[in-house]
């Protein structure tokens, strides 16, 4: 940290880099197997249209099993969560979104890494998340905002694969603020 000169107040800190040329946080380095398409809205006369997955963006060669929604009130947090074999690709459409990513995969090149990315209407984005892969979304607004999740893998009401652990849990080395 540098102390501001003379000129400012004495307590001041001077920014460090944040940011990437493209925009993309400087300290983003992608968990192994974690995809993200960026896509931009369509400006209509009447609105705007937005894509949200294709095939032939080649993310993924896998299915698309089933769309569900998840709707977070504001604050809302949903988290952590884990599945053993379904690739979830998540997409936010409503308001904002901070949607983490955990590597506990001891055999991954990236293991023990986090990944933070902001999402929403104005900055709209597909991340696919691969199965093993610990996440938790947060709606950080006072908006309700919401995520469609597009599986290769439909939910199995009798036996879901779907691991938990605490929001607050000390193994993932991350806070929801
Ligand atoms: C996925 C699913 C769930 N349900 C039922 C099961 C529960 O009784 C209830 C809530 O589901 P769940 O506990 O899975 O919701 P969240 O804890 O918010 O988790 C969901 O949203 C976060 C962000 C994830 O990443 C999870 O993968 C996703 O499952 O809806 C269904 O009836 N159909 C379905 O397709």
């Amino acid at each position: 940290m540098l102390q501001a000169e003379k000129w400012s107040i004495d307590s001041a800190i001077k920014d460090a880099k944040s940011i990437t040329a493209q925009w993309n946080p400087s300290n983003l380095d992608l968990i192994d197997g974690v995809k993200v398409k960026e896509v931009k809205n369509v400006i209509k006369n009447n609105g705007f249209l937005t894509e949200i997955y294709r095939q032939d963006w080649e993310l993924d060669n896998l299915t698309v099993d089933q769309i569900f929604q998840v709707s977070l009130l504001p604050g809302g947090i949903s988290a952590w969560h884990a599945h053993e074999v379904t690739t979830d690709r998540i997409f936010v459409n409503t308001g904002l979104i901070k949607v983490v990513l955990y590597d506990a995969r001891p055999e991954s090149p990236t293991y023990g890494q986090i990944n933070e990315f902001r999402c929403g209407a104005f900055r709209p984005m597909l991340i696919i998340v691969p199965p093993r892969i610990w996440h938790g979304v947060q709606n950080f607004t006072n908006e309700h905002a919401a995520l469609l999740n597009i599986v290769d893998r439909a939910y199995q009401y009798d036996d879901p694969d779907h691991w938990r652990i605490p929001v607050n849990s000390p193994e993932i080395p991350y806070t929801f603020s």
